[in-house]
Order: structure tokens, then C-alpha cells, then sequence
């Protein structure tokens, strides 16, 4: 079997399409919805990502407004700058790039951010409204895959879903997006104490990496015909590697490819958070 691809741009320029109309008509009423984005230090990688996010921000009609810091800035000074950005009311919502500096406690930094500003949706009021099934920005990653799945008319229901990865913003909330009575999936998070991961990525129906590691799943570790969805990254001379190995190819029926694949989507999924939280809490003015 050759794989066929899920390819992440077509379908973020699609709800990028809808989501202009839906900044159409708030302009229409007097709102401009805005991102902000807040990065500590000059790590190029970040800054470069961001860049990213202002720029999809302009194709669909969205200001957006950039925050940075230096690299060691006091505790107490981010937060003034995270507590002013929750009552600018041209700011819609924002998102504190990861990671931060070591000197900085991610958790404390994520809970300073606005539960109704939180365009990551990793707030910890927004990750238990997802664990309450009640309604609240979904974290841009594991939203991403799920929008991939559906456009690929990919059977959730009843599945045996294999997740990689327990991390906060990707592998964890994935696990709680998949396990909805509307998508019915039976997952399976797995992470370095896994004591056979092979076992857990040959059973499942679809498998979603998030580790970083490359190359971590090969041919021999996935089923025939099945769905592989890369999240996982790794930087290296050659450029971006993601979490499967190449070989998968010739055994999955459906393979969402790094670079090209979730990444784009991701994106996506940031602005349409943005969006509904605009079309939530309208601002006059
Ligand atoms: N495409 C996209 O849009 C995005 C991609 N990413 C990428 O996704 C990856 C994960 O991100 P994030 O969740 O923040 O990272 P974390 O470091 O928080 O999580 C990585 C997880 O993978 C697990 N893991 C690592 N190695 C193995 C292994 N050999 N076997 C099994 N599990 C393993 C870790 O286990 P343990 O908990 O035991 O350490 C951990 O739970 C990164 O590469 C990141 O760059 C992230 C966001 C968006
Ligand atoms: N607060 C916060 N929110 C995030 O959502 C967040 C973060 N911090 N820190 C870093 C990770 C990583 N992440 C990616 C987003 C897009 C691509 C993406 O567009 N990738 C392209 C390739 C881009 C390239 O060439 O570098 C692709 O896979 O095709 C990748 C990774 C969001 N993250
Ligand atoms: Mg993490």
C-alpha cells in the first residue's frame, strides 16, 4: 500500500476563507478582533513562528499586536504585562509563546493569561471546560489533528487511537478531544514509560505522534492501512523531521506529513479561536 497524504495547507486556506468573512461581518458591527502575541528573549525559532501568526492574522482581516521581552525579564514584569494585555480591550485574545525561559514557571505564566483572552486554550479553566465537555477555546494543536481527521472522512468512532506524547499543549488535551462522546475514539497515551510502545502503535487504527523524536515510528511498529498523523518536530541540517519514519509510507493508508501537514493547521486553528472569542465577547468601539 502507498500512503496518501493529508496535506495541511489547502485545508487551513479553506477555513482561513470562512473565517475572512467571519471578520467581515464583526468589522461590520464595530469590531476588529486582534491577536497578541508575547515572546520572552530572541530564540529565532520563536520569533520566527510568530512572525507567522502576524502574518495570517493580516490575510484574514485580524490586527494583531506583538509584545516581546528581554530574554530575563522579572517574573513580576511579565505578569503587569500579561494582566494589561487582559484589560486592553483591543486586544481579543493572546498567546505567551512556549517555551519560556528556565527562570519562568510555564504553568504560572499560562494561569495569569484571561480565561476569555486565552487564544491557546491552555489556560487551566479552559483545559477543565474541555474535561467538563462545555464550551471553551480548544487547544490549536490537538484541534488541528481532529479537523485533519474529518476532512479525510476518517472513522473516529469506536477506533483504537494510539497518542504519543503527554505534553501539555499537544498529546494530553488531544487525549481529551479524542475520548468526546462526539468522536467516540479509544485512545491510548503513551510516553517514555511506555514499556512497549511498538505493542500500542501495531493495534491502533490511528496514531498520533507528538513526541519529537525522529524518526521514533517506523514500518514495522504501524498497521496495515492505517492513519498516522505527525505532530512531532526535529530541527536538523537536512530540515524539519517529524516523528515517522519514511518507510511508514508504504504500509498506512493515510499519513499527515511534517512539515506540511498539522503545522499548518495549527495556525489555523489560533486564528479561528481568536475569532470565536471576538464573536463571544464583542467590544464596542
Ligand atoms: N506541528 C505542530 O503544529 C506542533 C508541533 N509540536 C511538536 O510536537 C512535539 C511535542 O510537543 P510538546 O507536547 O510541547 O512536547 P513535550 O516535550 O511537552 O512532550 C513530549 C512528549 O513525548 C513523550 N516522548 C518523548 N520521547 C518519547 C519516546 N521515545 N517514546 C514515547 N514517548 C516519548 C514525552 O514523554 P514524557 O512525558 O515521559 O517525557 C512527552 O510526554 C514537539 O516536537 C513539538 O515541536 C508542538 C506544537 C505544535
Ligand atoms: N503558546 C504557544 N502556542 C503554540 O501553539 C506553540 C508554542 N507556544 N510554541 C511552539 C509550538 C510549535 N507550534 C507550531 C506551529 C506551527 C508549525 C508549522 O506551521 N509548521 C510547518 C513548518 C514551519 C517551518 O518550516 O518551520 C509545517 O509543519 O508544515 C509548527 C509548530 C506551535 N507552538
Ligand atoms: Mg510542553
Amino acid at each position: 500500500m502507498t500512503a496518501q497524504t493529508m496535506l495541511g495547507k489547502p485545508l487551513a486556506a479553506a477555513v482561513k476563507e470562512d473565517l475572512r468573512a467571519r471578520v467581515a461581518a464583526l468589522a461590520e458591527r464595530g469590531s476588529v478582533p486582534a491577536l497578541g502575541t508575547v515572546v520572552v528573549g530572541d530564540d529565532p525559532g520563536s520569533l520566527a513562528y510568530v512572525r507567522g501568526k502576524h502574518r495570517d492574522c493580516a490575510e484574514v482581516g485580524l490586527a494583531s499586536v506583538q509584545v516581546r521581552l528581554p530574554a530575563d525579564v522579572d517574573p513580576a514584569e511579565l505578569r503587569e504585562r500579561l494582566l494589561q494585555l487582559n484589560e486592553d480591550p483591543a486586544c481579543t485574545g493572546y498567546i505567551v509563546q512556549l517555551p519560556l525561559p528556565a527562570h519562568l514557571d510555564e504553568s504560572a505564566v499560562l494561569e495569569l493569561v484571561h480565561p476569555d483572552k486565552d487564544a491557546d486554550g491552555l489556560h487551566p479553566t479552559n483545559l477543565g471546560r474541555l474535561v467538563l465537555g462545555t464550551a471553551a477555546p480548544l487547544p490549536c494543536t490537538p484541534a488541528a489533528v481532529l479537523e485533519l481527521l474529518r476532512a479525510s472522512d476518517v472513522e473516529l468512532d469506536g477506533a483504537e487511537v494510539c497518542v504519543i506524547g503527554r505534553g501539555t499543549t499537544v498529546g494530553r488535551p488531544m487525549g481529551l478531544l479524542l475520548t468526546r462522546r462526539s468522536e467516540n475514539a479509544t485512545v491510548t497515551l503513551c510516553h517514555t514509560g511506555t514499556r512497549d510502545l511498538a505493542a500500542h502503535t501495531r493495534r491502533a487504527d490511528v496514531v498520533v505522534a507528538a513526541a519529537g523524536v525522529a524518526g521514533l515510528v517506523d514500518a514495522d511498529m504501524v498497521a496495515e492501512g492505517s492513519v498516522l498523523v505527525g505532530v512531532g518536530i526535529t530541527r536538523t541540517e537536512d530540515g524539519l523531521v517529524g516523528d515517522f519514519h519514511p518507510s511508514v509510507l508504504e504500509k498506512a493508508a493515510l499519513v499527515a506529513p511534517v512539515p506540511g501537514g498539522v503545522g499548518p493547521m495549527t495556525r489555523a486553528m489560533l486564528l479561528r479561536n481568536v475569532v470565536e472569542l471576538a464573536e463571544r465577547h464583542p467590544v464596542a468601539g
